[in-house]
């Protein structure tokens, strides 16, 4: 399938929010985020970023349905915030919009997914605690088609070219189609790069990545997890590097990081398609393998969450794979 106009346009669209976000950095002011019902914080941001990648969508692909993590309720009832982000909009986009054809843009994002059919899905901001601080943050589209991931694009504003130089040049867009290998480039420049996972197949010479926030992902398990993997090691194990959002997919799939763990802490929580589909294929792309952590293929066709999976494990290549997902198995008993 080719999917030339598709990624053309997806890079387009996630280099178009990433700079409404960066704008938005630079000037948010306190009060311009609201806490979701289920407490997470969403931002101008998030609400601007999702109304111009779902217009830029709905321009070149009319019919393509859109699994996106907002919706417009909570902007509706807040005139000062909705002319915010409304400001923040008209001052990226070609072709301005009204108030209403915002809130209209933002709730093409309503699409309950499925497993048949071709799809987008969105996360206009995900790592939105991240973004508040000034830390690492990710624009995340993805196209799915009958319940498979075909390509995804990661932005990345803040994740530094190089990590061992993190005051160094920062922005980059990852970028896979299935079957083509995965790309990187910054933000400024459209020269794309073939990135590749790490060939490392000695988990003691590698290092996990995992998320901040606690809730979100268990530290513990993964510490357990690697203190098994070490346990013959006489090499000192490296500091785990612990980041917000898909960066950690972009960590593993440049082969900054050999191992990404997220091993849920709540028996309730349903994974997010938009939290993984984009990460998912460029790691595999790049030459990782992505599963859950029962070794199962993740289901982006059950619906707007991974309901069919458990937590996610991603690793550069199959040896280490291998070693990381026996190391879970004895280390987590579901
Ligand atoms: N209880 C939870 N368990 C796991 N992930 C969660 C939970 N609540 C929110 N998330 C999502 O986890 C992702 C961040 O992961 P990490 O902690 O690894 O950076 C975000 O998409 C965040 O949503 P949001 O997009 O609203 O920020
Ligand atoms: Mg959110
Ligand atoms: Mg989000
Ligand atoms: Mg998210």
């Amino acid at each position: 399938m080719s999917l030339v106009v598709e990624m053309r346009v997806a890079v387009e669209a996630v280099l178009v929010a990433s700079r409404l976000c960066q704008s938005v950095f630079k000037t948010l002011v306190l009060g311009e985020s609201l806490a979701k019902d289920d407490k997470s914080p969403v931002t101008v941001a998030d609400f601007g970023a999702q109304a111009v990648v779902n217009a830029l969508l709905l321009k070149h692909f009319p019919d393509d349905p859109i699994v996106g993590e907002e919706d417009s309720k909570d902007l509706k009832s807040n005139t000062a915030l909705s002319g915010r982000v409304l400001g923040l909009v008209n001052g990226v986009m070609e072709s301005k919009m009204t108030t209403e054809q915002m809130f209209n843009n933002i709730d093409r994002g309503n699409y309950v997914g499925g497993r048949t059919g071709r799809f987008w899905t969105l996360d206009p901001i995900d790592g939105t605690k991240g973004f508040l601080r000034g830390d690492q943050y990710a624009v995340c589209l993805a196209l799915i088609v009958d319940g498979t991931v075909e390509l995804g694009v990661l932005g990345c504003p803040n994740l530094p070219h190089d990590l061992s130089k993190p005051d160094g040049e920062c922005g980059s867009i990852l970028v896979a189609t299935r079957g083509d290998g995965a790309f990187q480039r910054s933000l400024t420049s459209d020269i794309m790069t073939r990135i590749s996972t790490t060939r490392v197949e000695n988990p003691a010479e590698t290092r996990l990545c995992e998320g901040i926030e606690p809730l979100h992902s268990s530290h513990a398990t993964n510490g357990q997890i690697m203190a098994h993997l070490l346990q013959n090691s006489n090499n000192h194990s490296p500091t785990n590097i612990r980041m917000d959002s898909q960066c950690k997919y972009a960590l593993v799939a440049r082969g900054d990081a050999g191992i990404y763990l997220r091993v849920p802490v709540s028996s309730t929580y349903q994974e997010k398609i938009w939290d993984h589909a984009a990460g998912k294929l460029i790691v595999e792309e790049a030459g990782g393998r992505v599963t859950d952590i029962l070794g199962r293929e993740l289901d982006f066709g059950s619906g707007r969450t991974l309901k069919e999976n458990e937590g996610i494990l991603a690793t550069g290549g199959t040896v280490l794979y291998d070693k990381v997902y026996a190391a879970v198995k004895s280390v987590v008993k579901s």
